[in-house]
């Protein structure tokens, strides 16, 4: 009998079109990533997790990195989102986001919109509490009504009229 989490993480990844053993390692990943949080300010561990799907699926972490300035910080989201643009993915399959509480938090609004800016509305995120345990939304759900890359192209065409 597979353990839970594999059965679990079967469900959730049959749902969203992803291979069941690559969801764990996406959840270990955002989980571990917590490990690297820098948050004297907060001690409020957050890790992500994000799935490539421009070639061989490799997945690239971040974490929080807080300041003493305190509002000039980054979430753990936008980490990971930046150093996957800057390493040259533009592809994404899914983003795992781990914290420490229980039922887990989810993306702030800043980085739903700073997702939104490079993923697809269908994407999944899997947001895990300190037990590993999933709330599965996908982008659309969290940004409804949303505005994107492609609103700023309408406004130039309503322009050329
Ligand atoms: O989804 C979230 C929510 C919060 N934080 C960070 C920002 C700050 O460092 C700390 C407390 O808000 O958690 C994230 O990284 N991602
Ligand atoms: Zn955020």
């Amino acid at each position: 009998m597979p353990p839970i989490s594999l059965l679990r993480a079967k469900d959730d990844a049959a749902k969203y079109g992803l291979d069941p053993e690559v969801l764990l390692k996406l959840k270990e990943k955002a989980m571990g990533a917590r490990g690297v949080a820098y948050c004297p300010y907060s001690s409020f561990r957050v890790g992500c997790a994000l799935l490539t799907a421009d070639g061989d699926g490799t997945i690239i972490t971040g974490a929080n990195v807080e300041c003493a300035s305190t509002p000039v910080g980054i979430c753990a989201e936008r980490c990971a989102l930046g150093k996957a643009k800057t390493e040259g993915y533009d592809k994404f399959a899914a983003l795992a986001v781990a914290t420490d509480i229980s039922p887990p938090a989810s993306p702030c609004g800043m980085c739903r919109q700073f997702i939104r800016e490079f993923c697809d509305l269908n994407m999944p995120i899997f947001m895990y509490d300190k037990d590993g345990s999933c709330v599965v939304r996908t982008l659309e759900e969290l940004l409804p009504m949303s505005f994107g890359p492609d609103d700023l192209k309408r406004g130039e065409v309503r322009e050329e009229l």
